[in-house]
């Protein structure tokens, strides 16, 4: 068995790639990579489900244009058409990734296989190469997770990972789970054609969210697609004709079966930890298998940060987010760069949207968590709908909303969630907000509003607000 020696050793090559900056021009770096090249965010994760929302959402559009008086028709979707130009332009990327680090690349040496720990500065592959790098980065993102049940092994049974290369658009898709990726594709595949039974243990649809927001999703949910709540899957069974049927249990004993062509699984994300062997470095793991990791990303043994041992993004994170995996890249670019000036990890609150139907869009804490921090007397609450503001009149929408949770003592903003048209957009401002301390009557009043778009609904919902007035006019 042969060993090599690296300066940096980097697992993962999602947010793990962009390590690799000109500093280490004149070092050698060894890129770990059991996958496809670019990790899950290219290849199975924020930009193909995107490239699906967009033409998901034409294709929705005549029933919100017949409300309106405008006569759409939808005529089908030619799924091959779509799917390989989605991938057509990924896989490209993908591609010219893989290459640019294995091929041009002179510094940079990238080792296809399936990586461990065997110790605390050594690595070792899966064909039995050795790798001893003083600087080892674990960038190795997380994976589906997918309840154990009797024919969850079916080939019509898919997770994120494979849905998107599916070779038909499914006739009748079962959608098992009730968060950010059941949302997202039964959001896709209804307005594409598929009827779509969306199955989910908790009665609420995006439960960690607000609850004012997860009510009214839910309810726009159940509007576009069959939804049942309150059921787990129990097991898959082969049908006929290539179909199955997908077995739910409910608390009582009760249950129910779907016949489908197609399921996806969407119970949540693990991290890969488990594929390192965190226990031959003694590494410290959360209760739910992520590295533990100290404020300067530096992984933990024993409580103690071992040196020269990083990890960032979903195999560390208690946030599964690409902008935070993003994040914590340049804060370990700049540890890894500057040993003698660390820097800790200490931006302000994370924003995250979910690009369903409608959009929803948060970020800092919920009115529940609020109340538990601040107790009544502390907290003030606004919920200013969409259709009260100029351009949501304009639009006749009476589904959005923008719910505020403020401090009533000195207007610091708490958080902020909005559901309804262009919420991903809509959010930024109040994350500025929040992130740079602008209280709630200074946002409201010490800018202007273009008048009358949708973004009004933020000004009055500010407005709402029980906070000090900031003077400002
Ligand atoms: C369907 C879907 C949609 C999403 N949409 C959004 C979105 O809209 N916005 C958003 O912010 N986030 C979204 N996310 C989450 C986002 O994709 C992740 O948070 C982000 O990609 C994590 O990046 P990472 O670098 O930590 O890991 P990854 O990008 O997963 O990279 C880890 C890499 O490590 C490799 N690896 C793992 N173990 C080993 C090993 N032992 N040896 C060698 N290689 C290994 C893997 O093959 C993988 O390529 C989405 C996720 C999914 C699944
Ligand atoms: N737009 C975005 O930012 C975006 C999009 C997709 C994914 N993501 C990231 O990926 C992560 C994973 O997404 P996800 O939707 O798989 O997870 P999730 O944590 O958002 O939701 C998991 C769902 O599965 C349900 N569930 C769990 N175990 C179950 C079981 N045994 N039976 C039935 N239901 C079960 C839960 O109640 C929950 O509704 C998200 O948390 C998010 O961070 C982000």
């Amino acid at each position: 068995m042969s060993t090599h020696s690296f300066d940096l050793a980097i697992i993962g090559s999602g947010s793990g790639n962009s390590l690799v900056t000109p500093h280490w021009d004149d070092r050698r770096v060894a890129i770990f990579e059991a996958g496809v090249f670019g990790g899950t965010c290219l290849n199975r994760g924020c930009i193909p489900t995107k490239m699906y929302a967009y033409p998901a959402q034409l294709a929705a559009s005549p029933a919100e244009a017949a409300r309106l008086g405008v006569d759409l028709r939808y005529q089908g979707t030619d799924w091959t058409a779509l799917r390989d130009r989605i991938f057509s332009r990924i896989d490209a990327i993908s591609r010219g990734g893989r290459t640019y680090r294995a091929e041009t690349l002179e510094n940079t040496t990238l080792i296809e296989d399936e990586v461990r720990f065997a110790d605390q500065h050594t690595l070792v592959t899966a064909s039995g190469e050795r790798i001893q790098a003083e600087q080892i980065v674990v960038a190795a993102g997380s994976r589906p997770r997918l309840p154990q049940v009797p024919g969850i092994e079916l080939p019509q049974v898919h997770t994120s990972d494979t849905f998107m290369r599916i070779a038909r658009l499914p006739e009748r898709l079962v959608v098992v789970g009730g968060g950010y990726i059941a949302a997202e594709f039964a959001s896709v595949f209804s307005a594409l054609g598929t009827t779509v039974v969306q199955v989910n243990r908790s009665e609420r649809l995006l439960r960690h969210h607000d609850e004012t927001i997860s009510e009214r999703f839910t309810q726009q949910a159940r509007s576009q697609w069959e939804l049942k709540t309150g059921w787990e899957l129990a097991g898959v069974e082969d049908g006929l004709n290539g179909w199955v049927s997908v077995q739910f249990t409910g608390p009582t004993n009760t249950g129910f079966s779907v016949d489908a062509d197609a399921v996806l699984v969407a119970t949540g994300r693990i991290p890969n930890s488990d594929r390192l062997d965190p226990e031959a470095a003694a590494l410290d793991l959360h209760e739910d298998g992520r590295l533990v990791v100290d404020e300067y990303q530096r992984i933990l043994s024993g409580g103690e940060p071992v040196p020269g041992l990083w990890a960032l993004g979903d195999i560390s994170s208690p946030w599964q987010l690409k902008h935070v995996a993003n994040h914590e890249q340049r804060l370990v670019s700049h540890n890894l760069e500057h040993p003698e000036d660390l820097r800790r990890n200490d931006l302000g609150p994370v924003p995250a949207a979910v690009f369903a139907r409608p959009e929803v869009a948060s970020v800092g804490l919920t009115e529940a968590q609020a109340l538990e921090q601040f107790g009544a007397d502390r907290i003030t609450v606004k919920v200013q709908g969409m259709g009260d503001v100029a351009y949501g009149w304009a639009m006749e929408d009476s589904q959005g909303l923008c719910k505020i949770i403020a401090d009533r003592q000195d207007g610091t903003l708490l958080g902020a969630h909005l559901i309804g048209h262009d919420a991903s957009n809509l959010i930024q401002p109040l994350v500025q907000a929040m992130s740079f301390g602008l209280t709630a009557h200074q946002m409201a009043r010490g800018q202007y509003w273009p008048h009358p778009a949708l973004s009004e609904v933020i000004e009055n919902a500010l407005l709402g607000l029980a906070v000090p007035d900031s003077g400002l006019l």
